[in-house]
């Protein structure tokens, strides 16, 4: 059984105090156990999240890591660097870090392989632009990311993974993919990793969706088979509505 996945993207919000403000508040209630709960939060703030989150169950990850051990690479963040603080996720190739800082195909396999070595957990982002939407290469496209992303992967790798797939028009734009064209593409991102590697591994993977969840929409999303849970932006940043999304995943059925 996948156990589903609720991970929340800060992006480039939230001081330290802000974040251990929004964690005070969201442990102020109950969380659901049964649900895997992530922030991934900025640099600055994930050392005092993460003791703030010990005993809570939720899980701290960064937006991004260099795939170098250590080096020349100024401005750069290792896998050591996460790991010694106690950081066990990373998100690894999002659709801003390809547009806005030329993060590649490569760069992402290379930053993968990295994650996994060091025992993060890397939540890889695949994704479509409008464009390549409209003109109808959707699937070519997430799977040529996908192909390109695990290039040199074994099955035990894979089966760690956490896949996104977060259709680049519908990020931050309140315009989310319907639930029937998200599960259509996860269950075909489902299906392209078990003829890669077999159909034990592709059941085992979570994969997500992300792109304008929200409390009122997470439900059909999660409604479909292949869906395990969100990766989210903007609705991740009020404790409120973030448990309200985490709540919502714990009442779902099991699935794979
Ligand atoms: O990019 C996203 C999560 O990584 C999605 O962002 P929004 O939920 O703000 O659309």
């Amino acid at each position: 059984m996948r156990i589903p996945v609720i991970a929340g993207n800060w992006k480039m919000h939230k001081t330290v105090k802000e974040a251990l403000s929004f964690l005070s508040t969201l442990r102020s209630g109950s969380l659901p156990g049964n649900v895997e709960t992530v922030i991934c939060a900025p640099y600055p703030a994930l050392p005092a999240l993460v003791e703030a989150a010990e005993e809570t169950g939720i899980g701290i990850g960064a937006q991004n890591l260099h795939w170098a051990e250590e080096g020349a690479y100024t401005g750069e963040v290792s896998a050591r660097m996460l790991t010694d603080i106690g950081v066990r996720y990373t998100i690894i190739g999002h659709s801003e870090r390809r547009a806005y800082f030329a993060e590649t195909d490569e760069s992402v396999n290379r930053k993968g392989k990295t994650a996994l070595k060091h025992g993060l957990v890397p939540i890889l982002c695949v994704g479509e632009s409008l464009e390549e939407r409209e003109s109808g290469k959707t699937k070519h496209v997430v799977r040529e990311q996908i192909l390109r992303a695990l290039d040199g992967f074994g099955s035990e790798e894979v089966k760690r993974l956490i896949v996104a797939y977060e259709p680049v028009w519908a990020i931050g734009t309140g315009r989310a993919s319907t639930a029937e064209d998200a599960g259509e593409v996860i269950g075909f991102v489902r299906r392209t990793i078990a003829d890669l590697y077999d159909q034990q591994v592709a059941a085992e993977v979570r994969i997500l969706y992300g792109g304008s969840v929200k409390p009122d929409n997470i439900g059909s999303f999660l409604a479909e088979a292949d869906i395990d849970g969100a990766l989210v932006g903007g609705a991740s940043l009020d404790p409120e509505s973030f448990r309200q999304l985490v709540a919502a995943a714990a009442s779902g059925r099991e699935k794979g």
